[in-house]
């Protein structure tokens, strides 16, 4: 590395010092003007956030990320309230990244969910951990939901609901629907994926369905869903403001936030009470723990739940914890894929058509297996795939690299919290060919090059889920939940939309569209 001149910044703040070796150097043709602070972020991260939500910037921070990203070059610097980050998006400087975030990888801590659990003296999930405590958990939850033994215990689970989704969307058409024969019909499909994920998520981790399909839904399901919404909506201000201060004031945003984490807390609590007292009652245990029962006591449990009681390794209350955030990760992040995934699906008619027929063939020599099925239509996975490029459901994923590295030649001292911004990069020029263009065939083999070549980085173009050990822990249910439920649909219907025009979108903590795209669903 050719030092041309250095300089310090020093965070007020943190006491955070950054050194910057300023050089010229050329990325594909274009200069790097250098490891600059944006404008306006001046040395008081509390002014840059007045100007932020002045200009109304929560909401649009991933376009706002792209264009600095086009203004700035490859690599900047930001202050948010007290948060300072530097901020990379080519897949190269991503895996330089990644390679160096050591065996307990930290991501940014969401303060104010950190907040509600010690005010209400909650344990901490993994998601909110770290250290060898995380680690610790996290090999335990390993074991539920991401090794294949797992995916094969929860995956019929998921296509029940996939299918029962589909058969329900179907009467729904027939009997509401216009057209020759009642064929088709429009909707807003979002509020049906929203229950479509709370239903799926809840039929693996407590291994029961809870009826969100029937014509009368339960309230308490209605309440859980509304306050995910609430709960992600009120993180993205809270988290650039004081936290501890908005607390002591009782300030109407945290009290919010805070009844949100409540409903979600009591909704997860519920079960687990459930699942312990079937436990017992199976066991005849009469309130012995679960614990102590000696494995030839135990019986077969369905679901995530019921498998970590029995299993016994982790204490009730970090359960609790880890079955909560589960339950909190798992409606949003999958529902508002799949409204992006129809959306781009219907507008682009003979891409709907290619991965129908791959999915129709698949379906024809599986057998009724949904799980053959699914592996013989790639195309469906590269849907998946192509979606969170151009819609990643986080913006960034955030880690504190544990050495000094350097990246485009600036000098990043370990413990810097550094963004890979995962929307700039899949909208960038630099990265994909036509970036703007929904196209999944860019993920196969043949196409690498569309999908950003083979050079260094290139197995960093596809981190939606995050990366290595601290990965998205609900990635395999979410991955085959999102699969299933578009398999079914396109073997049943064919989507189209009125007009093509691009959705905008909006950053609550998770991507989203502005407003949900309507669908037009016709029977097959
Ligand atoms: C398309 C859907 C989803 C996407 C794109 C997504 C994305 C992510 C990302 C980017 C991370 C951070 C990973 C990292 O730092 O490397 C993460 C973490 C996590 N996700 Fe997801 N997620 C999705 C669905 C889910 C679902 C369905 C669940 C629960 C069933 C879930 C539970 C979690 C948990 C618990 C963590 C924290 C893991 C840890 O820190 O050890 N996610 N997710």
């Amino acid at each position: 590395m050719l030092n041309v001149s250095v300089r310090q910044f020093a965070c007020p703040t943190r006491g955070l010092s950054v050194s910057m070796a300023r050089l010229g150097s050329a990325v594909r043709g274009r200069q790097v003007r250098g490891f600059e602070e944006i404008p306006h972020t001046g040395s008081n991260g509390y002014i840059n956030l007045f100007w932020f939500w002045k200009e109304d910037r929560f909401q649009s921070l991933h376009t706002y990320m792209e264009r600095t990203f086009n203004s700035l070059g490859p690599i900047y610097r930001q202050r948010l309230g007290s948060q300072e980050t530097v901020n990379i998006m080519l897949p190269a400087d991503i895996m330089e990244l990644f390679l160096s975030e050591g065996l307990n990888p930290r991501r940014m801590t969401v303060q104010p969910w950190a907040a509600h659990r010690e005010i209400r003296k909650h344990s901490k999930g993994v998601f909110l951990k770290n250290g060898s405590e995380w680690r610790a958990d996290r090999l335990v939850l390993n074991k539920e939901v991401m090794l294949g033994s797992a995916v094969r215990r929860f995956f019929p689970l998921l296509d029940d609901v996939a299918q029962d989704f589909c058969r329900i969307l179907r009467r729904r058409v027939e009997t509401d629907g216009s057209g020759e024969g009642r064929r088709s019909l429009t909707l807003d499909p979002s509020p049906d994926l929203f229950r479509f994920a709370l239903e799926a998520s809840c039929h693996v981790l407590y291994g029961e369905r809870i009826g969100l399909f029937s014509p009368n839904p339960s309230r308490e399901s209605q309440l859980f869903i509304s306050a995910v919404e609430r709960m992600l909506v009120t993180t993205t201000p809270l988290l650039y403001l004081p936290s501890n201060l908005l607390i002591s004031l009782h300030a109407p945003l945290w009290i919010q936030h805070a009844t949100a984490w409540d409903t979600i807390f009591s909704h997860a609590e519920d079960r687990i009470q459930k699942g312990y007292q079937k436990l017992r009652s199976k066991a005849g245990l009469n309130g012995q723990s679960p614990d102590t029962q000696s494995p030839d006591t135990q019986e077969a449990f369905s679901g995530v739940l019921g498998q970590l009681i029995e299993k016994g390794q982790l204490s009730v209350e970090l359960i609790r914890a880890n079955i909560t955030e589960l339950m909190a990760g798992a409606v949003d992040t999958t529902a508002v894929p799949m409204q992006f995934a129809l959306f781009e699906l219907a507008r682009n008619p003979s891409i709907q058509e290619t991965v129908r027929r791959q999915v129709q063939s698949s379906w024809a020599a599986a057998g009724g297996d949904s799980l053959k099925a699914l592996q013989g239509a790639p195309l469906l996975k590269a849907t998946v795939k192509e979606i969170l490029r151009m819609y990643p459901v986080g913006i960034t994923v955030q880690r504190y690299p544990i050495r000094d590295i350097v990246i485009q030649n600036y000098h990043i001292p370990a413990g810097t919290l550094v963004q890979a911004c995962l929307y700039p990069m899949g909208r960038s020029k630099d990265v994909f060919r036509e970036p703007e263009i929904f196209k999944p065939t860019r993920w196969e083999k043949s196409e690498r090059h569309a999908a950003g070549g083979t050079g260094p980085g290139s197995g960093f173009l596809s981190l939606a889920f995050g990366f290595g050990a601290r990965q998205c822990l609900g990635r395999r249910i979410a991955d085959n939940e999102m699969q299933l439920l578009l398999f079914h649909i396109l073997l049943n219907f064919r989507l189209s939309v009125s007009s093509p025009d691009n959705i905008k979108t909006k950053y609550t903590i998770i991507l989203q569209p502005e407003t949900p795209p309507s669908i037009t669903f016709t029977l097959l």
